[in-house]
């Protein structure tokens, strides 16, 4: 038996929320000394007093954020005779005391691996496993598990199953939350699986592939502090809805500085939410789109068919179309990206301008010699003939530019796309006004890729940030010396503390804000849906090849999606034999959608041909699939059924506005549609806005025009019936099986 009941625990539990407190109140402490300091000085002593102020905030709002469950769970150990505390105190950080003994363990050492993955057949080390489960600073429960064999019939029983259970059957609120104290053995092993590599993540609906995904973030983030410090990691996800939906459980777990970004983001500056019509966004995604592109650039070099008169300062000086010939083909044996390359082409075509422009001053009987020849050549560079011929042949460009006239000038797409046939070139056109789609962004990033900095402002820019990073390392250096703070931070954190004062920007938005920035690690989240050119951006965000990519290749719906993650993954790891070089782990058992819907959705994705992965559900609960014919009584019944429970609507894009107006007047601003709907009772959505998305009751209304609607229309109806961690409620019939 394991000592010490719900009292002693408690008593623990309060002793280590009184550290916490103590702990934030020292650095509210320190943040307060350090904010009394005079503020004169040079610079970089401001600079430094507010790189240190920066860092007590980050602490205390890191010891701020983990004080919900601080500490879930403790663990027997075997132990030695001569330790006096044979367990260990498992919590969401490591504390320890005044003396600077460990009173809890954060969850990712080594050391507390035990606690997720002991079973009684592979106890490591352990002889038991307690869970404790708090409300508030309060312990309500504990649950032991002890590691006997004669206790227990096999190890496949679920870890902290009533722990478990609890959390599972706990009420939604449109936000997710961590797993960290019911993290089961199979999602352990890949939370803590190696850095290095691509590790897919396989797994059907509600089987913890997000929250796995999160938890390894916030594992790696710990366990490579030093690599991934600088670097970051990016976390990609659908929709910005979805981003709002996990933004809350890295910080719950210690953990910020993460850049979270959907799929329309992942170009700076442009924020894309719209998606193309499924035909549109499959041409948009094929692999064959990025020669396209690069074919687009290259075309945008024009030689003059004819000389051309010009003039400069009142002479006229006549354009040979060779002098472009030679100057366009030096830019491009330069091989630079085309706007660097331009330079390359102004340079030369000048030079060869100003030789001909002497040339014909001497003719006229003008004294001119070498030394004449800056002054010409600035005469030239001004002069507005030359830089209209100049930018006739060989315009700046920005790739939104480029993607804009590729769309809207037909004739130019037609000279590129020999093969295309017109009705395939028209799924492209729109016009130059219209605003990017989520499945434009590869093709954005592709140009600019192929056409490098816009201008010299860029690039130089981009050298003044560079040199200021080194002066900032180097100024963090001198600062840890004189402050005597060596161990405590290290000079490349401090100096991206110095950037951040200074740009009054965090690393984080420093690297989203960056398309050169490459990531330490990259998580991908709904991988299923991404396009080959989707995966090409994340290769370039992330060159090292650190993935962790979690989906369900059963559930893409997207047109352009393959259909099987080798296939998928070719663009991120190429043709080679190196493909094989990925991990990929399953996940099967299904947290989320108790098992009446569960088989409901799994009968349903079978007739219809889908290949479903199998997973099991843990629990049942107790509503049955209903069939209605009204959404407004469906609301109401589950509104009644639960009144705090969280509710979707999942409807066909062209009724959204309809139904969401429907509810609206019947139960007023409880409901919402849209981006920021999610906190709201009643959410009004589509199917694929409800990719990754859970709900205590969802009520999906006329499935058959669901998947009627779209070419991947039963994936859709399939992803929204796996949405329910309660109940589901179906206006109208499934569609019948197709013959
Ligand atoms: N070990 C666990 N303890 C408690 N809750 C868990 C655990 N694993 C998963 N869950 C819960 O199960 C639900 C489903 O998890 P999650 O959203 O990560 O699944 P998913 O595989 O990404 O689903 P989908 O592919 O359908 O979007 C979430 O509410 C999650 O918190």
């Amino acid at each position: 038996m394991i000592d010490n009941g719900l009292e002693h625990e408690q008593r623990y539990v309060a002793a280590l929320y009184a550290r916490l407190d103590e702990l934030r109140a020292e650095a509210e402490e320190q943040l307060a000394a350090v904010r009394r300091q005079s503020v004169g000085g040079t610079h970089q002593s401001r600079t430094e007093r507010d790189t240190f102020a920066r860092l007590y905030e980050d602490r205390i709002a890191q010891l701020r954020d983990v004080t919900e469950r601080l500490a879930f769970g403790r663990l027997e150990l075997d132990g030695a005779p001569d330790d006096d505390a044979p367990h260990r105190y498992i919590g969401r950080i490591g504390l320890r005391d005044e003396e600077q003994r460990p009173v809890l363990l954060d969850w990712r050492v080594p050391q507390a691996s035990a606690f997720y993955q002991a079973t009684a057949a592979t106890p490591m080390g352990a002889r038991a496993r307690r869970h404790i489960i708090s409300k508030g600073r309060d312990v309500v429960r504990i649950e032991d598990e002890i590691f006997d064999e004669t206790l227990l019939t096999d190890g496949s029983e679920h870890q902290g199953e009533g722990a478990l259970l609890a959390a599972l059957r706990a009420q939604r609120t449109g936000r997710m939350a961590d797993i960290v104290a019911t993290i089961q053995a199979e999602q352990d092993r890949i939370i803590r699986s190696p850095l290095a590599g691509v590790l897919v993540v396989q797994g059907g609906p509600g089987t913890g592939k997000t929250a796995v995904a999160l938890h390894r973030a916030a594992y790696l983030l710990y366990s490579h502090r030093d690599r991934l410090r600088n670097s970051g990691v990016l976390i990609v996800g659908p929709s910005r809805s979805f981003l709002h939906y996990i933004e809350a459980v890295l910080p719950s777990l210690g953990e910020t500085g993460v850049v979270l970004a959907s799929l329309g983001q992942l170009f700076p500056d442009e924020e894309a939410t719209a998606h193309d019509a499924p035909a549109v966004a499959e041409i948009k995604g094929r692999a064959s789109m990025a020669d396209l592109v690069a074919r687009a650039v290259r075309s945008r070099q024009r030689v003059p068919a004819e000389p051309q008169p010009m003039n400069v300062n009142g002479d006229t000086l006549v354009l040979d179309p060779a002098t472009i010939a030679s100057a366009i083909q030096k830019a491009r044996d330069s091989r630079k990206p085309y706007n660097e390359a331009r330079v390359v082409f102004v340079k030369n075509a000048l030079s060869q301008l100003t030789r001909q422009w002497a040339e014909q001053l001497r003719d006229q009987g003008n004294s001119i010699d070498d030394s004449d020849h800056p002054m010409l050549r600035e005469d030239l560079r001004t002069a507005y003939d030359v830089r209209v011929a100049l930018n006739t042949a060989w315009l700046p460009l920005t790739p939104q530019k480029l993607v804009q006239d590729l769309y809207a000038r037909r004739q130019w797409l037609a000279e590129l796309t020999p093969g295309w046939s017109p009705e395939q070139r028209a799924l492209l056109f729109r016009e130059r006004s219209a605003p990017f789609t989520v499945d434009d962004v590869p093709l954005l990033d592709e140009a600019a890729e192929h056409l490098g900095e816009y201008d010299d402002v860029d690039a130089a820019r981009q050298r003044e940030d560079k040199a200021q990073r080194k002066r900032d390392i180097e100024n963090a250096e001198a600062a840890i010396e004189n402050m005597q703070v060596g161990g405590i931070v290290d000079a490349k954190t401090l100096a991206s503390n110095f950037a951040e004062t200074g740009a009054s920007r965090s690393t984080a938005e420093r690297a989203a804000a960056d398309r050169s920035w490459s990531y330490g690690h990259i998580v991908v989240d709904e991988a299923q849906e991404l396009s080959p050119m989707q995966w090409r951006v994340l290769l370039r965000r992330g060159p090292l090849r650190s993935f962790t990519i979690v989906g369900d290749i059963a559930q893409a719906s997207a047109a352009s999606a393959a259909p099987s993650w080798k296939r998928a993954l070719r663009p991120l790891l190429g043709r080679s034999p190196e493909t094989d070089r990925w991990r990929l782990e399953e996940l099967t058992v299904n947290y989320r959608t108790p098992s009446q819907i569960a088989d409901a959705a799994q009968e349903f994705a079978l007739a219809h041909g889908l290949p479903v992965t199998p997973s099991s559900s843990v629990r049942a609960s107790e509503w049955p699939v209903t069939v209605v014919d009204d959404v407004v009584a469906a609301v109401a019944e589950a509104r009644e059924a639960d009144a705090a429970g969280t509710i979707a609507v999942i409807v066909r894009p062209d009724s959204l506005r309809q139904v969401h107006d429907q509810l609206r007047q019947e139960f007023g601003g409880d409901v919402a549609y849209g981006e920021d709907s999610l906190l709201s009772a009643v959410v009004v959505l589509t199917a694929q806005e409800s990719k990754g998305l859970e709900f205590d009751s969802v009520i999906i209304v006329d499935p058959t025009g669901i998947v009627a609607g779209e070419p991947r229309g039963a994936s859709a109806l399939y992803v929204a019936m796996t949405r329910a961690t309660q109940r589901l409620t179906l206006v109208g019939e499934l569609p019948p099986a197709p013959a």
